[in-house]
């Protein structure tokens, strides 16, 4: 297995540190957003827009791209573990890593332009962390604690990769 699957609520950090993660392994770095916008070449709140099904049905549908990808970090949305049946689709794309990180970090500093969900405010991530929490540690093969810098969290996960 080959490639890194970073899962976790908006804001946790998997796009940042994906990013600095694939850096330092000098892995491709993908992020499943980004795929996604270019791949259909609309932006996520249009997707959205639309209703988040028609979101949802896109997202789990580019997990089939990812399964051929090889040496590489893969950031997730957020809300790639609500289907069930995506579970083991990440399982067989790579190492899945929860990335973990304080509510309240997150409420501080997360964007919420760009994060229809967010829409009414970043404090609406306590009540997804209470629907997520158990869907996220059960898509996961390893959880780890996200509180400190991004440098941190990168060495962290080389850490563990490189076991
Ligand atoms: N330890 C940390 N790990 C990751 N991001 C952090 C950390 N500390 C602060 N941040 C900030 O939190 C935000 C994380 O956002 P992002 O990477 O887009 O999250 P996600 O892709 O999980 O939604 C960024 O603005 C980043 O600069
Ligand atoms: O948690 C979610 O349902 C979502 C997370 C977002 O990605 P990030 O986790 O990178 O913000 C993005 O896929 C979309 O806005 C929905
Ligand atoms: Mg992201």
């Amino acid at each position: 297995m080959s490639n890194i699957v970073l899962i976790g609520i908006m804001g946790c950090g998997k796009s940042t540190v994906g990013k600095a993660l694939a850096k330092a392994l000098q892995y491709q770095f993908i992020d499943a957003d980004d795929y996604l916008v270019d791949k259909y070449q609309m932006s996520i709140p249009d997707m959205f827009a639309i209703s988040e099904d028609y979101f949802r049905d896109r997202e789990s549908a580019c997990l089939d791209d990812f399964v051929s990808k090889d040496h590489s970090v893969i950031a997730m949305g957020g809300g790639v573990i609500k289907r069930a049946e995506n579970h083991p689709k990440l399982k067989k794309i790579g190492k899945v890593i929860y990335l973990d990180r304080p509510i309240e970090d997150i409420v501080n500093d997360v964007d919420t332009s760009g994060r229809p969900l967010l829409k009414d405010g970043a404090e609406k991530l306590y009540a997804l962390d209470k629907e997520r929490r158990a869907l996220y540690e059960a898509a996961a093969d390893v959880q780890l604690i996200n509180d400190g810098s991004v440098e941190d969290m990168v060495a962290k996960i080389k850490d563990h990769w490189e076991d």
